[in-house]
């Protein structure tokens, strides 16, 4: 069994500490709000985000990220995406080259348009380095319910590794080498859930959701193939299946958020009811400009970013995306 070090107890760093503590690991989690942290240690359970479900026993809150980390085999970043990199800073003084870093925030870094992998290189050139994602709503694994995600590494032997730390008769977890496929897929489908919400909240149907979800992909994909990815990645678990998860669930908060933006409104008014992090908000721009910097055409992503932006109401959005030219179909 390993010792584990989660930084960033949210509602995905508790489900996911929660589920290798269940394995037997000896895991301790510690979060930057000082205040969040004295309910963990006070009530062993995250009522803020993930509430109802008690910390298993070999669940330790740590106090200080020394303590949460110190002589940990594998460290999990389970911050926001533009909070990682504070969190990696924060926790550099501390880490050792042997220890085993997995990301699990899906974004992009505004500004700098980093994917997190690039982010975590920067900083440290030799970071055994691992992203896990896929189709994986924390309320869910946090209750034991069958899940199944993917992890990612340049370094095939790495990530069967972290695949064995976290794999359960609940928790399946594949591998693959295609960090960029995996990160993209990841963070581009919050952009689409947040639409696909918008969809829902205006009244849309069925139809209008899977046309969003379909198009959507192929957009992500564009730009996915443009930036280096391997195309069947966005077919697999961390693209489409995190896609179909993310644009139906009523846990997601990205779809959430675009409920409300569809029922009229405002996009900070609606990101501040969700009261957790909302992702797609910070990757819509991200996505924006990286698409204008690739070339890449993304009509979904820059209708968005226009919604977001207030430059544009949501039905004047998909008059604009309605009213496309003539395309042949190229998924
Ligand atoms: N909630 C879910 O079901 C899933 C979430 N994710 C991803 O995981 C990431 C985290 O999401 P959630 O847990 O839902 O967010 P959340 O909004 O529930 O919680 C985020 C937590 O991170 C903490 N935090 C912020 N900056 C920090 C720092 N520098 N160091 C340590 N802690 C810090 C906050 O205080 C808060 O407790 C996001 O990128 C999200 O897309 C991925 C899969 C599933
Ligand atoms: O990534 C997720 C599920 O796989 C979580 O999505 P939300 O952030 O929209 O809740």
């Amino acid at each position: 069994m390993k010792k584990v070090g989660v930084i960033g107890a949210g509602s995905w760093g508790t489900a996911l500490a929660l589920t290798l503590s269940g394995k037997g690991h000896q895991v301790t989690i510690w979060d930057v709000n000082p205040q969040h942290l004295e309910e963990l240690q006070a009530k062993r359970e995250n009522v803020r985000y993930l509430p109802d479900i008690k910390f298993n026993d070999n669940m330790k809150i740590g106090k200080t990220v020394e303590e949460t980390i110190k002589d940990a085999d594998m460290v999990l970043f389970s911050a926001p995406a533009q909070h990682f990199r504070s969190a990696l800073e924060n926790a550099l003084p501390y880490l050792k080259p042997e220890m085993i870093l997995v990301n699990v925030a899906k974004g992009i870094e505004q500004k700098t348009l980093l994917r997190m992998s690039k982010i975590a290189f920067e900083i440290l050139p030799e970071a055994r380095y691992v992203v896990l994602s896929g189709p994986s709503h924390a309320e869910e694994v946090g209750l034991r319910l069958p899940t199944t995600v993917a992890v990612a590494s340049n370094d095939l032997k790495l990530a069967e590794e972290v695949q064995e730390i976290f794999m359960t008769d609940r928790f399946r977890v594949y591998t693959t080498e295609d960090v960029v496929g995996v990160e993209l897929g990841g963070s581009l489908k919050n952009i689409i859930a947040l639409c696909a919400g918008i969809s829902d909240g205006m009244g849309f149907g069925d139809n209008a959701k899977a046309a969003l979800m379909t198009r959507g992909l192929a957009e992500i994909k564009r730009l996915g193939i443009k930036l280096g990815a391997d195309p069947a990645t966005f077919a697999g678990l961390t693209g489409v299946g995190d896609l179909i998860v993310t644009c139906t669930s009523m846990h997601s908060r990205n779809r959430r958020c675009g409920i409300m933006i569809g029922e009229g409104m405002a996009p900070e008014e609606a990101t501040e009811k969700v009261g957790m992090v909302v992702e797609g908000m910070f990757t819509t721009e991200a996505a924006y400009e990286l698409a204008q910097r690739e070339q890449v055409e993304m009509p979904i992503t820059q209708q968005l970013y226009e919604v977001i932006n207030g430059r544009a109401d949501a039905r004047d959005a998909v008059e604009i995306l309605m009213g496309r030219d003539k395309k042949h179909e190229q998924a």
